[in-house]
């Protein structure tokens, strides 16, 4: 439905982004599946960056990393089991470390500070052309400047602002659809505006509602883990809108079924059973062959 230039809006499901998830193949490696970089915070603020992290490599992922400041690093590498820790002075090193063709997607944001460095680590990789997920932190460093922003994205590049976020780059929103296509236009970017109803809005004037969403997401860290598997499908090949469009669908599809009580910590591990239920055609279809 997607592929065709009639479609505009319409509700998000698997149907519209199913068939282009990076199933593992028999003869494939972890290379196949992509790398994603996570951009670790300080010291005293590891687990946004842990909680993405994690998030990316149950996203299917084939490895992932969290790149952070040398003073934070034995932090990472303690709690980090699967996901590897890369020392990261400033954003020449940043750059260094992202130039790698094998290194495919790139998230910052989540605790990482609004502060200058965050900025130029930001301008780092999106001037390094790489697939980029801005959120949070990585959003609220434009306040009262975002053209430096819009204008140094020129690579697929999903910005996932919670409504705060939102204001603080496009203005008071009014009209949360509405604003989100107009933003994706300025900005050159998918938008994901969080929210009970997600709005998923591309440059190209694609809308889809995300609709499965359950308050139990409203948890401290549930944006950080949504911006993970976001970055996941991006560094696995998916198209930037599609990708959004799926990991939206998958994060609320995870808290579904993990049910009352949810914290953030819970939904990276539900998403072997949201894989599960994609993969024996989950909603009345197949999408695995
Ligand atoms: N485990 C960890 O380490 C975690 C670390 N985290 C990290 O903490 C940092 C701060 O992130 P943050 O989102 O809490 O604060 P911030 O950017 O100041 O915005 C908050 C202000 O915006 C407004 N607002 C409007 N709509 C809103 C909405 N829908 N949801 C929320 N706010 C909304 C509202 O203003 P008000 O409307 O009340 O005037 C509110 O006061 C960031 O680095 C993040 O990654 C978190 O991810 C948690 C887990
Ligand atoms: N009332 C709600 N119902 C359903 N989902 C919600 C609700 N409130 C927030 N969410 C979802 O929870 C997540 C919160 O993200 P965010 O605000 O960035 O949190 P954090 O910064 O703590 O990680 C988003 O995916 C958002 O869509």
């Amino acid at each position: 439905m997607l592929d065709s230039p009639s479609f505009k809006r319409g509700d998000n499901s698997p149907a519209l982004w199913s068939g282009q998830l990076n199933w593992p193949q028999p003869d494939g490696n972890k290379y196949d599946r992509g790398h994603a970089v996570v951009l670790g915070g300080p010291v005293a603020a590891t687990g946004a960056a842990r909680l993405s992290a994690r998030t990316a490599l149950r996203g299917g992922a084939g490895l992932v990393s969290i790149a952070c400041d040398p003073s934070a690093l034995m932090v990472y590498a303690v709690a980090c089991e699967a996901v590897m820790t890369k020392p990261l002075r400033d954003a020449d090193a940043f750059a260094a470390l992202i130039a790698d063709p094998r290194v495919t997607g790139v998230l910052m944001g989540p605790a990482a500070g609004v502060n200058d460095r965050t900025r130029a680590l930001v301008l780092a990789a999106l001037e390094a052309g790489k697939a980029c997920v801005l959120d949070a932190d990585a959003l609220s460093v434009f306040e009262g400047g975002p053209d430096a922003l819009f204008g140094a994205i020129t690579a697929p590049t999903i910005l996932t602002p919670h409504e705060g976020e939102f204001a603080r780059l496009f203005g008071a929103i009014t009209d949360r659809e509405a604003d989100a296509v107009v933003a994706a236009q300025k900005s050159g970017a998918v938008m994901v505006l969080k929210g009970r109803d997600t709005v998923i809005a591309a440059p190209d004037g694609r809308v889809v509602i995300n609709k499965n969403a359950s308050e139990w997401l409203a948890t401290a860290g549930s944006g950080d883990v949504l911006a993970g598997l976001c970055v996941s499908l991006l560094a696995q090949g998916m198209p930037a809108f599609e990708a959004a469009c799926a990991a939206t669908w998958m994060h609320a599809e995870a808290a579904y079924l993990f049910g009352p009580g949810l914290i953030a910590e819970d939904l990276p591990d539900q998403l072997p059973r949201v894989w599960q239920g994609l993969s024996l055609g989950h909603n009345g279809f197949n999408v695995h062959g």
